[in-house]
């Protein structure tokens, strides 16, 4: 086996994920901290791995991969003793992907990327009502995606469950979740935080990001 290297920083949901897989299938990585701030990820050192200059990177044995969903599903292909994870059959593993391109799209993309972006990058401090709104949207998928399954995917943790709990444990600090409203959304957050090292893995990061969000935030409009 190579020598695995993750490229993030505590605060970003994707690089979570990964250090949750990462951790599940009990793979030893040296992680090196990103410092985004002060512009680390824009080095030529840096893009000339990925060009896209986003955290989370994976290096395996001199050769790169970013992209936490693609990242995910390499590591559990690549090193998993078996594959509940991201299962090989057809049906299921669609079922897997269609989580996590909703997690990638909707989640971080439409609801995360598109609140932190005008705060961190325009200083912007007003957060329009329709953005939580849609925050609510897609918890409103998540429950019926639950439904009266203890995962995601249905009875065994899969890596859709470490990636979408990455951002819906950040975005619980814009909107959060009623139990009385969202039953099934609420149990599974619960059943997640209990997973082995949730706290070290993800539970501190995503408060990170509540942290830099809500010090921004003046007003929702
Ligand atoms: N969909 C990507 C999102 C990656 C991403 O946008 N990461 C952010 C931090 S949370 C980042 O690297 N931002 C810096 C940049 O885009 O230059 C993934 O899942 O890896």
């Amino acid at each position: 086996m190579g020598k695995l290297v993750l490229y993030g920083v505590e605060a970003s949901p994707p690089v979570r994920a990964c250090k949750l897989t990462l951790d599940a299938l009990g793979l030893q990585y040296e992680y090196k901290l990103v410092n985004l701030l002060a512009g680390e990820h824009r080095t030529k050192e840096y893009t000339l791995k990925n060009p896209q200059h986003t955290v989370p990177m994976l290096e395996d044995d001199g050769r790169w991969i970013w992209e936490s969903h693609a990242i995910c599903a390499y590591l559990v292909r690549r090193y998993a003793k078996d594959d509940s994870l991201y299962p090989r059959d057809y049906f299921k593993r669609a079922l897997v992907d269609q989580r996590l391109h909703f997690e990638s799209g909707v989640l971080f993309q439409g609801c995360i990327r598109n609140i932190a972006a005008p705060l961190f990058y325009k200083n912007k401090t007003e957060v329009p009502r329709s953005k939580i709104d849609a925050i609510y949207e897609a918890y409103d998928f998540l429950e019926t995606f639950i439904g009266n399954q203890p995962y995601l995917c249905g009875s065994g943790i899969t890596i859709a469950d470490f990636s979408i709990v990455s951002s819906v444990s950040s975005l619980v600090g814009l909107a959060s979740i009623d139990p009385q409203r969202y039953p099934k959304l609420n149990g599974w957050l619960d059943r997640m935080a209990k997973q082995p090292n949730y706290q070290s893995l993800n539970g501190n990061g995503a408060q990170m990001l509540i942290d830099m969000l809500t010090s921004k935030i003046t007003k929702i409009v």
